[in-house]
């Protein structure tokens, strides 16, 4: 379904189980800071909001969403955590460079989460251009954070379900 059809900040059709002694990493692009600082706070409320403790969230900034992957890896290799949030915004600008991240982020944070049996979670805007990426930054499509904190916390609970 394509997002202009579901907001990305609404959950009402869906039970979303509580956060509380769950440790999430978040590690946020500092490139289009202006979206990836909002894509972070809808995400850290929203970690908040399900009951997840202030002390149970770690936050890492990276310089773009291409280090996304390689500090999903060093959070899952020195800390104990439930799930990883990654946050960024890739636009399209004059080349082909949006291609390359957007695969290589993709396909990174995808291997990370395969490699320590840890979700992680791929909360980055991939759009045309700036408005698409403030529409779903808490705009009109809601917050892509919003969906990542949401999907970390499901994906954390069913780990610990299936560990049981
Ligand atoms: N153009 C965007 C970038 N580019 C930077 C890369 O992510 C990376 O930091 C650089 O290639 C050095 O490895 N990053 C974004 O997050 N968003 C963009 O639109
Ligand atoms: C996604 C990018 O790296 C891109 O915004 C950089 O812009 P350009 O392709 O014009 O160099």
């Amino acid at each position: 379904m394509a997002t202009h059809l579901k907001n990305l900040s609404d959950f009402s059709n869906t039970t979303v189980p509580s956060a509380a002694g769950f440790r999430f990493g978040i590690v946020v692009a500092e490139w289009n800071a202006e979206i990836t600082n909002a894509l972070y706070l809808g995400a850290y409320q929203s970690l908040l909001k399900y009951g997840a403790a202030e002390g149970d969230i770690f936050t890492h900034p990276v310089p773009g969403s291409f280090e996304l992957t390689s500090g999903a890896d060093l959070l899952l290799k020195h800390k104990e955590l439930d799930a990883v949030i990654c946050l960024g915004c890739v636009i399209q600008g004059e080349t082909r460079h949006f291609d390359f991240i957007c695969d290589a982020v993709a396909h990174g944070v995808s291997n990370v989460a395969i490699k320590y049996a840890k979700p992680v979670i791929f909360g980055v805007l991939t759009t045309d251009n700036q408005q698409q990426a403030i529409d779903r930054a808490g705009g009109k499509h809601g917050n892509k954070g919003d969906e990542a904190a949401i999907t970390a916390i499901k994906m954390a609970d069913l780990a610990r379900q299936l560990q049981d």
